[in-house]
């Protein structure tokens, strides 16, 4: 039997060049795919059963239901974005090699850092580690799609705005003014992309699969192993990086309070055979040099 893959993706111009590589990466093994964009709807709202199966993550919602009510046979996105708990019957399928894991900040002129300075970004992540860094900056909100964020970076008097390099580089909107922040932790996951299945879908398991690219796959693990046993299903500034080199895996992770001003942070290896738990076990050493008592802060902070 030939199937035809449907391969449901986000309408943003990143999420069609993410769904549209892994479009052309099956047909290049011979299957037959077909794009279903799909409009991402943050505020959907889900009848109880759905809600049930553990739907939650706001930028995978409405492909998680498209996937669970047949519209679509799998779906890809940006894996940072993917809640660290998949809903009940889908699969993680595929990591694809990583691109660029770091974050950049993308700038109108010559920025005096030492000076008062007001740099905009809306991840919790971001803000904490630049007022950590910086703490006479000034840090303001920033949303929408990587399109609407360079636009409104254009017409504020901001001196910057903090980007995902992957995401910027891979719809070729890379300005030639941008600053590598080489000492920010990424989003667990950051630069990578994941392809989710039904868990029952033999045939799309084993099709995407081939897509699996190993070393970043266990990175990925590690990360978002990390976030699991910190945030306990709340959104917290938590960095994490893991890299292979040679036979050993470097990881390092952080979780700060939201003015940046508390950091606690770690950085270990480990041999990559022995890759399972270890986030696990970085995470538990942040909870026991302080980090509970910030997660629970951060809980009250957040309400
Ligand atoms: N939060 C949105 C988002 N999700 C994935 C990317 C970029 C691609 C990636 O990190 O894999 C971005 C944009 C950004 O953070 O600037």
């Amino acid at each position: 039997m030939k199937k035809t893959i449907r391969i449901g993706t986000r309408d943003s111009e990143l999420a069609l060049w993410q769904a549209n590589t892994v479009k052309s990466k099956l047909e290049n093994l011979g299957y037959t795919t077909q794009l279903v964009p799909v409009k991402s709807e943050g505020d959907l709202v889900l009848d109880k059963p759905l809600y049930e199966m553990g739907i939650t993550g706001i930028f995978t919602k409405t492909l998680d239901v498209a996937m669970i009510t047949g519209t679509v046979d799998i779906a890809v996105h940006s894996m940072k974005d993917v809640p660290t708990q998949l809903p009940n019957g889908i699969v993680q399928t595929a990591v694809l090699e990583r691109a660029s894991s770091e974050d950049i900040l993308v700038t109108k002129s010559k920025v005096y850092f030492e000076s008062p300075c007001t740099i905009a970004t809306g991840s919790l992540r971001r803000q904490a580690q630049w007022l950590h860094r910086y703490p006479n900056h000034k840090v303001v909100d920033l949303r929408g799609n990587v399109n609407t964020r360079l636009q409104k970076l254009k017409d504020n008097d901001w001196q910057g705005a903090i980007f995902a390099k992957a995401g910027l580089q891979r719809i070729n909107l890379l300005p030639a003014d941008f600053i590598d922040l080489n000492w920010m932790l990424p989003a667990p996951a950051q630069g990578a992309m994941v392809v989710v299945a039904l868990e029952e879908d033999e045939f799309c398991k084993e099709a995407t699969s081939k897509l699996n690219d190993y070393n970043s796959e266990i990175c990925t693990y590690m990360e978002r192993e990390f976030l699991r046993t910190l945030e306990g299903g709340c959104t917290a500034p938590i960095g994490a990086f893991a890299e292979i080199i040679d036979d050993e895996i470097y990881f390092k992770g952080c979780l700060f309070s939201i003015d940046g001003k508390t950091k606690i942070d770690i950085e270990k290896k480990v041999l990559t055979s022995q890759y399972k738990g270890f986030g696990k076990e970085c995470a538990k050493f942040i909870l026991q040099n302080g980090g509970s008592e910030l997660m629970i802060s951060i809980k009250n902070e957040m309400k």
